[in-house]
C-alpha cells in the first residue's frame, strides 16, 4: 500500500517577469519504511519537490497524499536534516534536541527521557549540558538526527545531511542513520549529489532530469545490497554493477541542467527557452 503519493505533481515558480518549470508531472508511490534517494542535475528540481513533500512549497498541479490524505504543513508529519544542522550554539545539546516539544508545549520527564534514550543511541550518551561549539561536525549532526527523530515524523527528508562532512565522518553518518531510521521503520528521502550513497543507503533511487523536472528513471536497489550496512555495500559485486547504470543515466540527463524559463514579454508574449 502506497504511503506517500505523488499524482501528476507539477510546479512553477512565478516572478514578475517570468516563471521556472521546475516540475512537470510527477507521480511517484512510496512505501512505509521506504529509504528513497533522489539524484539529478543541478536545478532538475529535488529540492522543490521535498519542499512540496513537506508542504512548504504548494505545488502548482497534481495531488500529494500521505495515507490517502492531502498532505498539510500543520499535520507536523516532515522532519527535515539538512546539510547544516542549525543548532543554537547558546542552547545545551539537550535544550537543542527538545527544541520541536517545547514549542509545541509537549515537554515533559517521558520526552526527556526518550531523548536521552536517543542520544544514546546514536552514541552521544552524557552529553546533553554540552553546547554544540564543544562538538565535531558529525557529532552535531547525529544531534540534528536525534532533534528530528524526537518529533516523531512520518517521513524523515533528508537534504544532503553529510555532504559537510569530511568522508571518513560521511561513511560512519550514513551506516548509524541507516541503522537508526531502520530500526524505527521510519520511511525517507534523501536528496544527494553521490551516486554511492544514494546505493549504498535507498532501497530505490529516483533520477531525476531537469528542464523541466521530471523522474527519466527509478533503479531498485538488489536485496543483497539493502541487507547490508552501507559501508559493506560499496565492497559488493553488485554494487559498482548499479553505479555504472546509475552514472550512464546520469550522464544521458547531463545537458538538461540549463534552467527552463519562460519570460512574459511587455506584449504578453511567452518566449521559452531550451
Ligand atoms: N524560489 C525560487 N524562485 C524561482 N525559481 C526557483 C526557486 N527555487 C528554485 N527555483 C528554480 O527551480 C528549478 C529547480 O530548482 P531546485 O533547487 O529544486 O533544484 P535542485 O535539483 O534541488 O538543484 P541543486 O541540485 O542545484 O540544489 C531551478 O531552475 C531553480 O533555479
Amino acid at each position: 500500500m502506497s504511503f506517500l503519493t505523488l499524482d501528476h505533481v507539477s510546479h512553477h515558480y512565478f516572478s514578475a517577469k517570468n516563471y521556472t518549470k521546475a516540475l512537470k508531472d510527477v507521480s511517484l508511490s512510496i512505501k512505509e519504511g521506504e529509504f528513497i534517494a533522489l539524484l539529478g542535475p543541478s536545478g532538475c528540481g529535488k529540492s522543490t519537490l521535498l519542499s512540496i513533500i513537506a508542504g512548504i512549497v504548494e505545488h502548482t498541479a497534481g495531488q500529494v497524499l500521505l495515507e490517502n490524505e492531502p498532505i498539510k504543513p500543520s499535520d507536523k508529519a516532515m522532519g527535515y536534516m539538512l546539510q547544516q544542522d542549525y543548532l543554537f550554539p547558546w542552547k545545551t545539546i539537550i535544550q537543542n534536541v527538545m527544541i520541536g516539544p517545547k514549542i509545541h508545549g509537549t515537554t515533559n520527564a517521558a520526552i526527556r527521557q526518550k531523548a536521552e534514550a536517543l542520544l544514546e543511541k546514536v552514541g552521544l550518551p552524557e552529553i546533553s549540558e554540552s553546547y554544540p561549539g564543544a562538538l565535531s561536525g558529525g557529532m552535531r549532526q547525529r544531534v540534528a538526527l536525534v532533534r528530528t527523530l524526537l518529533n516523531d515524523p512520518k517521513i524523515l527528508l533528508l537534504d544532503e545531511p553529510f555532504s559537510a562532512l569530511d568522508y571518513q565522518t560521511k561513511l560512519k553518518l550514513e551506516n548509524l542513520v541507516s541503522a537508526t531510521l531502520k530500526s524505527y521503520n521510519k520511511t525517507a528521502i534523501l536528496v544527494t549529489h553521490d551516486i554511492g550513497e544514494a546505493i549504498a543507503m535507498a532501497d530505490r533511487i529516483f533520477v531525476m532530469e531537469a528542464n523541466p523536472g521530471m523522474i527519466s528513471k527509478i533503479f531498485e536497489v538488489p536485496i543483497e545490497l539493502r541487507q547490508e550496512a552501507p559501508f559493506s555495500v560499496r565492497k559488493h559485486p553488485k554494487y559498482q554493477m548499479l553505479f555504472d547504470k546509475v552514472w550512464e543515466e546520469l550522464e544521458d540527463k547531463e545537458g538538461t541542467s540549463a534552467e527552463l524559463k519562460v519570460v512574459i514579454e511587455e506584449d504578453g508574449t511567452r518566449n521559452e527557452n531550451g
